[in-house]
């Protein structure tokens, strides 16, 4: 399903906030159909690596590229038809209060193409139904939908224009569990339905290890790890460890363990409690 084209090109990548330096020299490729997820801690600068590659915040060096388009060198014309290639779903929705959650739907199809009412009230219906929402809630304003609904309501409104590429912020915080497991399924329905690219940014250890492709780990202003899941939890990079070896990373990988592999993390080599269970040649890791 993967291609080995590039959607996302970051090369080099150089932030800085007065004399706060974000990101140095950070560089990292996302392809297409590929779902690749951002980690790190508290303001090691995945949202401002997300709004740079949303052409939201310039970087003060370094090439970006989405979709083909170098961002040193786009038109504002150009900008305007790529920002209708990719959709976003923000972390708290993003939806406009005083609109249904269908007339928010339908609003991007009003603001960026000149289809009839019908035929955007259509699209609007289709695209709520594909995200999982009932008929009987198209009518209901965003503040009278639960959270777990409100983030399908985002996601359809991110798919309005059809786009080929998803930002996705956060895209199970504050659910739970079940909801958060249910959102998990339908990005990847997305992207194996559609081909869909998607980038997200999330801290959800179970999101990571049932959805993403790829992780970047993001730390001390670089990328300092990058690879699948599996790949990370054998990583002996110290931000990564310390991401996993929390009692949460350690609890989303056993529930990973069941379901898809079989191999241990690094970790749990050095964890004694384990020891006795594990065969001799994988102790000397
Ligand atoms: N507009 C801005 N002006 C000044 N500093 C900023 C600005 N935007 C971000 N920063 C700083 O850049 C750093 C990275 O912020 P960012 O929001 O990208 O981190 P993050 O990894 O997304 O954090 P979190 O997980 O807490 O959301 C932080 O120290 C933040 O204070």
């Amino acid at each position: 399903m993967q291609s080995q084209e590039i959607v996302i090109e970051l090369s080099n990548v150089s932030t800085s906030f007065g004399q706060h330096i974000v990101h140095e020299r950070v560089s990292l490729e996302v392809k297409r159909a590929e779902i690749f997820a951002l980690i790190g801690g508290s303001g090691s600068g995945k949202s401002t690596l997300l709004r740079e590659m949303m052409l939201l915040h310039h970087p003060n060096a370094g090439k970006i590229k989405v979709l083909g388009y170098d961002f040193e060198t786009i038109t504002q014309a150009q900008e305007q038809a790529l920002k209708q290639r990719w959709g976003v779903m923000f972390q708290h929705g993003g939806l406009f209060g005083s609109l249904t959650i269908h007339e928010n739907v339908g609003l991007p199809l009003r603001e960026h193409t000149d289809l009839p009412d019908a035929l955007i009230d259509e699209l609007a219906t289709w695209k709520l139904s594909m995200v999982g929402l009932e008929s009987g809630v198209f009518g209901l304003y965003p503040s009278e939908l639960s959270g777990g609904m409100l983030k399908r309501a985002s996601l359809a409104r991110a798919l309005a224009l059809d786009p080929e590429l998803l930002f996705l912020d956060e895209p199970t915080a504050g659910l739970d569990p079940i909801s958060a497991g249910e959102i998990d399924v339908l990005i990847l329905k997305l992207r194996d339905m559609f081909g869909l690219t998607i980038l997200m940014v999330t801290h959800d250890l179970d999101t990571l290890w049932q959805v993403s492709d790829r992780v970047a780990v993001l730390a001390n202003t670089k990328v300092e790890d990058l690879g699948s899941m599996l790949e990370l939890s054998k990583s002996k990079v110290v931000s990564v460890r310390q991401f996993f070896d929390g009692a949460r990373g350690r609890s989303a990988y056993a529930q990973e363990q069941k379901i898809n592999h079989k191999e241990p993390m690094a970790s749990q080599l050095d964890d004694k409690l384990l020891v006795d269970k594990l065969p001799v040649d994988k102790l000397k890791v």
